[in-house]
Order: C-alpha cells, then sequence, then structure tokens
C-alpha cells in the first residue's frame, strides 16, 4: 500500500530550493556572510572523521548512493572556466530555445529591453564626459555648471531609460520563470503517466527520473535566467568596452587588467561553493534522513515506543557539529580568499591609476575623459563579475538541465507505440498462450509458457506459492504489461495488435497493492471518472465502504488523508474495502481482484467472497487469493508454480486429485480444524 507522496522527495526539493536561494542571494551580493565556500577539506577526510566521530553509529543510517541531485558535483569540481566557456554557447541555445517555447513575447522584450539597456549605458557613459568636460573647462564656475547642464540632462535622461528599461526586462524575465517551470513540469508528468510500466521496474530509469525529478526540473528556468543574466552581463560589459574605445582606444586594455582580479575571485569563489557542497554531502544527506525520522508521522510512534529520542538526537547533533567545523573552516578560507582578490583588486587599479596618470601627464588624454574612464571602468568590472558569475552557475545548472532533456528523450522512447486494432469491448472467453515475461533486469522469467482461459461469466482463480508469477499473469491479463513471447487474446482479437490504453477502460483491477490516495472518499472511489453519487454508493455497498464512509464528518466528501486539514485517517482494513469499491465502480467486464481481502475482517471477508461468488454484478472475475477456503466456489482454478501452471480444473477435481492445490487447501484447512478440536479450557484465571 502506497502513499501519495513521499517525505524524502519534499526535503531534496526543499534543500535544492536553499540552495537556489543562496545561490540567488550571492548574486545579489547579500549572501556572501554565509555562503559555504572555501571547500577545503577533502570529502574522505570528512568520512572517515563522521565514521571515527560516530565509532560505527553511521552505519545505522547507512551509506546511500549519492542523492540525484548531487550527481554532477564531482564533474562540477573538476571543471575549468575554459571547459565552462565552451559548453556554453550550447546550453545558451538551450536555455533560449526552451524560453522561446514558454513565451515568445516575455523572451523577445528580456533580451530587447536588455540591448536597449545596454545602449542607454553606453550613450550615459559618453555623455558623462561631456558633463566632465564642461565641468573641467575654464571660465567662472556657475558658467561651467551652466554649460555642463544640457550634458547633464543627457546623462539623467539615459540613467532613467535605462533603469525603465532594466525594470522592464526585469519584468519579463521573472514572467519567465513560472512559465517555463509550469512548460517542464507538464511535459515530465505527461510522460511519466505515459511510459511503459516496465520502465518503473527500470533501475535505470528510476535514477534518471529522480534526477531530472529532483534537481533537473528546478534547473530548466534556472538556466534560462542564467542565460539571461549572461546577456545582460555581455550588454553591460560591451557598453563599458564601448565607450572606453570611442573615448580612447588605450583604455580597452585598461577595463581588462582591472576584471581580472575581480573574475578571478568571482571564479574560485563559485567553485569553492560547489566544493563545500560535495564535501559536505554525506554528512547533510544523513541528516536528512535522520531528520525524516524524527519529524515524519509514520516513524513517531515508534521512536516513541522505542524511546528513540536520544539516540536519534545526539546521531542528528553529532553530524550538526561535524557540518558546523567545514563550515568554520570554509569560513576563515572564504576570508583568504576575499582578502587576495581585494588586494590583487586592488593593485590592479592602482596600476589603472598609474597608467591614466602618464596618458593625462603625457596630454594624451584630457582630464574629463580620464574621469569618463574610471566610471566607465567601474561600470565594466561589475558587469565582468556578474557575467562570470552567471557563466559558472549556468554551466552548473545546465548540466542537471541536460538530464532533464535526457530523462525526456529517454522517456518518449519507452512510451508504448499506439497499435491500431479495434479494441474489443465484451467477450466470450480470454486466453493467454504460451506467455512468457521477464521483468526489465531480471535473471528469470517470471512467467514460462503460461496458457490460461477465462470464459465470460466465470470465477476463475489463480492460486500458488508467494512469487509463483500470479501478480505478474493478471496485470499480463490487465493489460499492464505486454507479454514477451505467446499471446493473450479477447475471443480472435490479439492484445498485441491492440492499444493497451484503451483496452484498459474495459478491465477493472483491485490491485494487491493499492494507494491511498489523497483525495475525498468520492474520488477515491470513482478514481478520475465523473463522480456518479448512486454508483459510488453502490459500489461502497458492495465492497463494505459504506459502513467506513458514512459516518465520517463529511461522508464521502471527506478527505482521507491525515496531513491536510480536516484529514481524516483510516485503517488498513478500511483503505481495502474502499479499494474494493473502486474495482466494483468501475463498469467493465473483466474484474480482476489481486488479493483482495488481505486486510479484511473475518465478516468484510465472507461478504465480500459472496459477492464475488455472485460474480460482481454479471462481471467475469479473475481471483488472486491465498483464503484457499474461498476459492472452491470458483468455476476453475489454476495453480502456478514458478511461473508455470502446474494444476488447472475446477476446485473439487483438484482437491480429489490431491496434488499442489489439495496439498495447500489441507494445511490450511488443518490449522482451523486443529484450533476447533482444541479442548475450550475456562478460560485465563483471573
Ligand atoms: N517489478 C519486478 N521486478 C522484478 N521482478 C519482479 C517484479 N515483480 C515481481 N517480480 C518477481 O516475479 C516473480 C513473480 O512475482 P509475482 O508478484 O507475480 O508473484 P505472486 O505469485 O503474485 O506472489 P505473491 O503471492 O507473493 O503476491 C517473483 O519471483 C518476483 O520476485
Amino acid at each position: 500500500m502506497r502513499r501519495g507522496s513521499t517525505t524524502r522527495a519534499g526535503n531534496e526539493g526543499r534543500d535544492q530550493r536553499e540552495n537556489d536561494d543562496q545561490a540567488r542571494a550571492e548574486q545579489d551580493g547579500s549572501g556572501r556572510d554565509r555562503d559555504e565556500q572555501g571547500g577545503g577539506r577533502r570529502i574522505g577526510q570528512v568520512q572517515d572523521d563522521a565514521r571515527e566521530a560516530g565509532a560505527g553509529e553511521g552505519a545505522v543510517v547507512g551509506e546511500m548512493a549519492a542523492l540525484p541531485w548531487q550527481a554532477h558535483l564531482g564533474e562540477l569540481a573538476a571543471t575549468s572556466l575554459a571547459g565552462m566557456s565552451r559548453r556554453l554557447p550550447t546550453l545558451v541555445g538551450a536555455a533560449i530555445r526552451l524560453a522561446w517555447r514558454a513565451s515568445r513575447f516575455d523572451t523577445t522584450a528580456t533580451v530587447v529591453l536588455n540591448l536597449a539597456a545596454g545602449v542607454f549605458t553606453a550613450y550615459g557613459l559618453l555623455a558623462t564626459s561631456g558633463v566632465l568636460t564642461a565641468l573641467f573647462s575654464g571660465g567662472a564656475t556657475p558658467d561651467r555648471v551652466r554649460a555642463a547642464l544640457p550634458s547633464l540632462a543627457l546623462v539623467a535622461g539615459a540613467a532613467a531609460l535605462r533603469s525603465g528599461l532594466q525594470a522592464g526586462a526585469g519584468w519579463a524575465q521573472a514572467r519567465l520563470k513560472p512559465k517555463v517551470n509550469r512548460m517542464v513540469e507538464t511535459r515530465l508528468f505527461d510522460l511519466t503517466m505515459r511510459v511503459d510500466l516496465t520502465a518503473f521496474d527500470d533501475t535505470d530509469f528510476h535514477d534518471a527520473m529522480h534526477r531530472a525529478r529532483q534537481r533537473g526540473l528546478y534547473e530548466a528556468s534556472a538556466v534560462v535566467q542564467e542565460a539571461i543574466d549572461i546577456l545582460t552581463g555581455l550588454v553591460g560589459l560591451t557598453a563599458a568596452a564601448g565607450a572606453l574605445g570611442v573615448l580612447h582606444p588605450v583604455l580597452l586594455p585598461l577595463l581588462l587588467l582591472t576584471a581580472v582580479p575581480d573574475g578571478w575571485a568571482a571564479a574560485r569563489s563559485a567553485r569553492m561553493r560547489y566544493l563545500t557542497i560535495f564535501t559536505l554531502s554525506p554528512v547533510r544527506r544523513r541528516k536528512w534522513v535522520l531528520a525524516d525520522l524524527m519529524a515524519d508521522r509514520d516513524s513517531a510512534a515508534e521512536i516513541r515506543a522505542f524511546t528513540m529520542r536520544g539516540f536519534l538526537g545526539r546521531e542528528h547533533d553529532r553530524l550538526g557539529a561535524e557540518e558546523c567545523a567545514v563550515h568554520v573552516g570554509l569560513a576563515r578560507r572564504q576570508t583568504v580568499v576575499q582578502v587576495l582578490g581585494e588586494i590583487a583588486g586592488g593593485l590592479a587599479t592602482g596600476a589603472v591609476y598609474v597608467v591614466l596618470g602618464v596618458l593625462l601627464a603625457t596630454g594624451a588624454l584630457p582630464l574629463a575623459v580620464a574621469g569618463t574612464a574610471v566610471l566607465a571602468i567601474r561600470s565594466g568590472k561589475t558587469s565582468l563579475a556578474s557575467l562570470l558569475y552567471a557563466v559558472n552557475q549556468c554551466y552548473e545548472s545546465g548540466l542537471y538541465f541536460a538530464d532533464y532533456l535526457d530523462f525526456c528523450a529517454e522517456a518518449e522512447r519507452r512510451i508504448p507505440e499506439r497499435r491500431t486494432g479495434p479494441v474489443p469491448v465484451t467477450f466470450d472467453s480470454i486466453s493467454t498462450e504460451d506467455v512468457w515475461f521477464t521483468y526489465p533486469g531480471a535473471e528469470e522469467p517470471s512467467l514460462r509458457g503460461v496458457s490460461v482461459r477465462i470464459r465470460a461469466g466465470q470465477v476463475v482463480a489463480l492460486v500458488g506459492e508467494n512469487g509463483s508469477g500470479k501478480t505478474t499473469l493478471a496485470k499480463i491479463l490487465a493489460g499492464l504489461y505486454r507479454p514477451d513471447a505467446g499471446e493473450v487474446r479477447w475471443d480472435a482479437d490479439r492484445l498485441s495488435e491492440v492499444d493497451l490504453e484503451r483496452l484498459r477502460e474495459n478491465v477493472s483491477v483491485i490491485p494487491q497493492d493499492y494507494t491511498h490516495w489523497p483525495m475525498t472518499a468520492r474520488h477515491n472511489i470513482a478514481m478520475g471518472r465523473t463522480p456518479d453519487d448512486a454508483r459510488i454508493a453502490e459500489a461502497a455497498r458492495a465492497s463494505g465502504a459504506d459502513e467506513v464512509i458514512e459516518p465520517l464528518s463529511q461522508g464521502y466528501g471527506t478527505l482521507l488523508d491525515r496531513r491536510f486539514k480536516d484529514g481524516h485517517e483510516l485503517s488498513g482494513g478500511q483503505w481495502q474495502r474502499i479499494a474494493v469499491a473502486r474495482g466494483f465502480y468501475r463498469d467493465a467486464p473483466l474484474l480482476i481482484c489481486d488479493e483482495p481481502t488481505a486486510a479484511l475482517d473475518a465478516r468484510a471477508e465472507h461478504a465480500l467472497f459472496e459477492r464475488i461468488r455472485g460474480h460482481a454484478g454479471g462481471r467475469t472475475v479473475l481471483l488472486i487469493t491465498h483464503r484457499l477456503a474461498s476459492v472452491r466456489h470458483a468455476d476453475q482454478v489454476y495453480v502456478l508454480d514458478h511461473g508455470r501452471v502446474v494444476e488447472e480444473g475446477p476446485p473439487a477435481a483438484l482437491l480429489a486429485a490431491g496434488g499442489v492445490f489439495g496439498e495447500l487447501y489441507d494445511l490450511q484447512a488443518r490449522a482451523y480444524r486443529l484450533e476447533a478440536d482444541q479442548p475450550r479450557g475456562p478460560g485465563p484465571s483471573r
């Protein structure tokens, strides 16, 4: 039985968003102090320390494979800035195409407004030169100020226009994010619901899906944002460089000279961030596991029952101390890098001023132009720092975004091809002929040449020991899997020629592993079909779910999930009644019941088998159960063993033959007889 969501996935997503926020803060320049920079300790060292400190306790939590969102950290740590730059055009191209599909208007607006803002940045810088020229010219101060006024108005106008354009670009960029998110999410979940069911038995597919879901999904909009940030940075840099080139060609290399230390510091600080996350990942992973256990509803009762509070708290705190120690060490390294960056930047700026001084002294550069050059260099430096940061971020996001794209391509390949044969609606008999099936990655076939026949109106039972292949055969009959070899037929129609998605409309399944859908009781029974209250009530009556639902505060409108307000929790058996009602609600000629009574009490079980014996309202029933007494009334029984049919026939004949069915039946019957034969004593003494 499964729940609708997992806490683990929630934590990973949450952490990812935390990292995103942190990255944004750093980009804004506000998150530097709390940034995880430094990454000085080797990952192995941290793991060794953790093991020593835990003296084996870490094994309680256990080593796990790297979480999907960390999949590319190693790659990132090893990549140089040059390597990033080579891949960047492809990434930016993919991002722009994605943005274009999400919203042509917002993409165009973002690009055009950013470019226009760049033009006004350059224009403003050049106009500044006019202001300074007027101010530094000869004559009385009021005259000079008056002369500077037209250029000043141009500077102010350019600044206002630039700000307006940048605000517009920012708005368009912000509008793009939710649209891109929506588009990529819709595509991903459309694919996960359409791929062949066998994909979910394939670990490679699972890994790819988790990587795409946990991080790739969120990185799609980040790639778009960062590609635009790269564009913005480039535009700003070009504007500054263009202005300098117009003022004096020799000023261009000066911009590069001052930009180098800043660029180095920005790139190094970004790399440190990744290394730090990499270093801390095993510790944080364990902390998540513990955090889940300490704050999850499912484990809350056991923590109390086994008085595990102290143990879990100590383990969590030990890991917290590990994390804290790494952060403190990183803070020191962060300071060192910052200071080195500042010193190098200071020296470079000093060198620039020396060159400017020489140019001024030799008369190669007028004073006003030199003043403007200082402003342009400052503006260019800021743009370059943002550009380098965006390049780094875009590369990182791009790796995870590629996971998303790869997963989508893989999922597309796994969507079953649509077959065009006519979909049978009713049948006189359904049969399997020499069906073989092996789960992806499994070494042994789960079905080996199985042939069964189910005639309309019969109750046919599949019995056999655990793992003998009953559920697998039922899933093939339900059109959930296609056999590797052999054929399933509805009368003469071969299912290999039929679109199984449409066939499944004509099959109703009460699965062994049913889901606790976090929906109302009504929707739990109607399951995606238009709810018809009269039919829902009828299905609930047939399964005994009415006794469960009617006393609830909101009746059929009660939400069956305690995690939400006014939600209600049901017991295992109560949930099973709902799952059975779900099967009855679907108006399909074939009803497959896989262990429908495992959690039911004796009375409910009896009532359900009575109902099934009555052919569940005229349907044909395929029944899988270990309650062999209930199989006595089936029309036909197939006994499976290691994926083969080893016995078949009416139950009475099988009992008389004394084979596997007879043996299993006797074992169960004997247990009841023994209990019944026990002398009933006076009961426990008081
Ligand atoms: N998703 C899967 N991937 C790989 N092997 C599987 C998968 N599901 C089932 N199997 C294997 O296929 C075989 C048949 O499993 P199946 O679930 O059909 O048995 P069953 O007869 O229904 O068992 P039970 O009575 O325990 O429900 C088992 O050996 C099982 O381990």
